[in-house]
């Protein structure tokens, strides 16, 4: 069938034949696929986290609105507003979703989005970084200082094969907002919302045009008291229509069978909301007509030698190129550098320090624990997590104090520390 096929280049029709019966006996590690050149991205993973915030008055948005409720909606419109850009930019952009670059330990994406126009945004900075190689994690904290929004977060994946690849995500973000006339250096006036991560499969890979299908849930739980459940479905179920969802917001204390709010609809194209004490139409929200504010990264001689499009510059030209020797070439420099540094570290008995993050024992944040039980979901009971510890290398928490004189742009964070083009 792939052979016949129209959205696979003549030239890698046997290529893709082969990549798709590898895949029927893969072992559930994503960067061991070796694909052909054409779904090959040049973009690593490590760059995935702005997809976060690339609607940046959204994102402050939440930080604006006075009354707790309204608050949990924008979180919750926010939260889907993102999915179109996390899940179906890639495909819509580029005909197909592409296989990243696979990020190596200590990689760094760094940018901020500038006001964006929608109002007095202000700076919203990015911080992403690979936490662990092995198993793969990244790491990541957007902030915007002047809203006093933060949102961080750590994700990693469990891949297997069964008719299609199906990807489990192990992590979770944590967003902090300033509520109106709140301090937001007092912790306990701060608001937080702790948000789950959606499992997903690959669609289409036998045509040659694959994309991403969302599948089960996420769960969103705030301070406040308020949940958001998000049920995804796509073709094959209940709507009929791919990208499918449905999502209700409830008060804790009235439960799930009294939702205030529901949306429905595609999160790649629209959705409506709905007051579901009324059930008047608030708002139908259409992906189209949000545009989104580049990220503004700092050119690539400014740029650290760990941060990403700097490390991977000649690997992604050689992708670019379709030259796949130049792309090797480059590839195994950066791998066994890598190498190296393992061994030297278990030489010596140290671990690579992480510049931004930490892991931490989230027992320990009581505000955390809440949210988790608000979602029924309980950490492992010996510090491994919400979510399987030996899939996410442990629990990563952003670490102020390492960013602290930090402003952006973020050149040469190298090796001499935090450091500035002006310093
Ligand atoms: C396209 C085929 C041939 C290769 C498989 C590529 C795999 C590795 C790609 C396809 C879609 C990708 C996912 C798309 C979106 C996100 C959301 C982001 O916040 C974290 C990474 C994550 C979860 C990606 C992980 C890697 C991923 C699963």
């Amino acid at each position: 069938m792939a052979a016949a096929n129209p959205n696979v280049p003549v030239s890698s029709r046997s290529s893709w034949s082969s990549f798709l019966k590898s895949i029927a006996s893969f072992n559930g590690d994503l960067s061991s696929l070796t694909a052909p050149p054409f779904i090959l991205s040049s973009t690593s993973l490590v760059e995935y986290s702005a997809y976060w915030a690339e609607h940046p008055s959204l994102f402050i948005a939440l930080a604006i609105e006075p009354n707790p409720e309204k608050r949990a909606l924008l979180v919750l419109k926010w939260f889907l507003s993102t999915l179109h850009q996390q899940y179906s930019s890639r495909s819509e952009k580029l005909g197909s979703e592409k296989k990243p670059l696979n990020p190596f330990l200590g990689e760094l994406f760094l940018g901020k989005w500038g006001d964006d126009g929608n109002g007095d945004t202000g700076d919203t900075i990015l911080i992403s970084e690979q936490v662990s190689h092995h198993p793969p994690a990244t790491a990541y904290a957007i902030i915007n200082e002047k809203h006093g929004v933060e949102l961080q977060g750590y994700n990693a994946l469990k891949a297997s094969f069964s008719g299609a690849i199906q990807v489990k995500q192990f992590g979770h973000a944590l967003l902090s907002v300033t509520p109106p006339g709140a301090d937001k250096n007092k912790s306990s006036e701060r608001e937080r919302f702790l948000i789950t991560l959606p499992s997903l499969h690959i669609e289409s890979l036998i045509y040659g045009n694959p994309f991403v299908e969302l599948e089960k849930s996420t769960r969103i739980a705030s301070s406040t008291g308020y949940i958001s459940k998000i049920d995804y479905s796509g073709k094959g179920w209940l709507s009929g229509k791919k990208n499918a969802f449905t999502a209700i917001l409830y008060n804790e204390n009235d439960g799930e069978k009294n939702p205030l709010y529901t949306i429905d609809g595609q999160w790649s194209s629209t959705f409506t909301i709905r007051d579901a004490r009324t059930k008047k139409e608030l708002e139908t929200y259409t992906t189209a007509n949000m545009k989104t504010t580049p990220l503004e990264v700092a050119a690539l001689e400014q740029q650290d030698a760990y941060e990403s499009r700097r490390a991977w510059h000649d690997v992604a030209r050689g992708i670019e190129c379709g030259d796949m020797e130049a792309t090797s070439i480059a590839k195994s420099r950066i791998e066994n550098a890598q190498r190296e540094l393992r061994k030297k570290e278990k030489e010596e008995g140290i671990e690579w320090e992480r510049r931004f993050f930490k892991r931490v024992d989230e027992r320990d944040d009581s505000v955390f624990m809440r949210l988790a039980a608000m979602l029924d979901l309980t950490p492992a009971g010996d510090g491994s997590g919400l979510d399987n510890n030996d899939k996410t290398s442990g629990v990563w928490r952003f670490d102020k104090e390492r960013a602290k004189d930090a402003k952006p742009p973020y050149h040469k964070v190298g090796n001499q520390g935090l450091g500035y083009a002006d310093e």
